[in-house]
């Protein structure tokens, strides 16, 4: 199979790109890029050491590679002038949230912008593998969910599936700088991050409050999330707490629910009472899940590589789902020293 990477030069771009040169099932990969155009793919990434010859081409040589799969890894509405030309003919897969929100109000009110191609929104299955394998097998858009709605969706979504949960539920998520991409900001540099740590965008001035309001919503039972992103000063990780009320639970219910939902799933780890650790799972596309009940409240802990099932790793578990091989190919389970 044939598969092209835009915005390859990217962070989630570059991964994308290591990820699926050691991917069984892809043939030739495709790397295209707008401020790299002729340049060597190695130039581009040092750290490939060769796994992948050949350059950068430009979005208009797309076309003519006839790819069967496209990530894109551009910023948000970036893509969307592409998607045209390639309905039908390849698998697209959109990291950024241009097709995230059922609806064109959705998208518009969280991101303050108009919607470039409204005509694609409700086109596109929400890329939650755990949760949308089904959609994610039939759907040619495939809209990868952010990072932090991945982080803080997984543990949650099952509590209220079951009712367990309900009301106002607190979040404060950890994000690893990464987060942010690669480009040049005065905010991202290692003097202005180091020993630092913040938050920012609390509650619903950030975008991914509505991101994930709307898939807790979708459970049909009626919540209220406060969200709180931090940036902590590590390249890769993210951690989550979420604190919510219960309706009487104790350790063995909550540890049957995670079992009953995730226990098949390659890249849930249900931790418990064990505390989940971001360097315990760096570099695989694991979701760690871990809490503590205290009283009437639950706390919810969940980590991740904001990089791998925040983005480019369950990326490839979509397209993995998409083409019907196994879901775990070209990824690891387990976590880098
Ligand atoms: N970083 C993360 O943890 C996560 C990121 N995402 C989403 O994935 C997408 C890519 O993110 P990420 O890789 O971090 O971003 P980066 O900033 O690292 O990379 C984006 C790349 O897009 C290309 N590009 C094309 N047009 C533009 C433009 N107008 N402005 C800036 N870049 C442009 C550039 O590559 P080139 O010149 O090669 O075309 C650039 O390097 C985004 O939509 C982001 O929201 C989602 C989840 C997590
Ligand atoms: C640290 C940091 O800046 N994080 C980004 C979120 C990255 C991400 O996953 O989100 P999108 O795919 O929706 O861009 C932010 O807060 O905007």
């Amino acid at each position: 199979m044939k598969a092209a990477v835009l915005g390859a030069s990217g962070y989630t771009g570059m991964l994308l790109l290591r990820l699926l040169s050691s991917h069984k099932n892809i043939e030739s990969l495709i790397a295209v890029s707008t401020t790299k155009t002729g340049e060597t793919i190695e130039s581009g990434d040092p750290g490939l050491f060769g796994n992948i010859p050949g350059r950068y081409i430009g979005i208009d040589e797309l076309e003519s590679a006839e790819p069967d799969v496209i990530f894109s890894a551009l910023p948000h509405l970036a893509s969307l002038p592409f998607y045209k030309g390639f309905i039908g003919k390849a698998v697209i897969i959109d990291l950024s949230a241009d097709l995230r929100y059922e609806t064109k109000e959705g998208f518009e009110k969280a991101y303050g912008t108009e919607h470039a191609a409204p005509e694609f929104i409700g086109k596109a299955v929400f890329g939650l593998s755990e949760w949308y394998r089904d959609k994610v097998k039939t759907h040619d858009l495939i809209a990868n969910p952010g990072c932090y709605p991945t982080c803080t969706l997984l543990p949650l979504l099952p509590l209220l599936k079951e009712g367990i949960v309900e009301g106002d539920l607190t979040t404060t998520a950890l994000s690893g700088i990464s987060g942010a991409g690669k480009k040049a900001a005065i905010n991202n540099l290692f003097v202005e991050r180091s020993e630092n740590c913040n938050a920012y965008n609390p509650g619903k001035k950030h975008r991914h409050q509505s991101e994930i309001q709307k898939e807790l919503d979708y459970t049909g039972v009626k919540s209220n999330l406060l969200f709180t992103p931090h940036l902590v000063p590590l390249r890769r990780g993210m951690f989550v707490t979420t604190t919510a009320y219960h309706n009487g639970l104790n350790h063995e219910q909550l540890k049957n629910v995670y079992s009953e939902y995730y226990g098949k799933d390659p890249f849930i780890k249900i931790n418990g009472s064990s505390i989940p650790e971001t360097s315990h799972l760096w570099g695989s596309n694991r979701c760690d899940i871990g809490w503590e009940i205290c009283d009437d409240r639950v706390l919810l802990f969940s980590a991740i590589d904001n990089l791998m099932k925040g983005a480019s790793g369950q990326a490839i578990q979509n397209m993995n789902i998409r083409f019907g091989f196994d879901e775990t190919t070209g990824l690891r389970t387990w976590g880098d020293l």
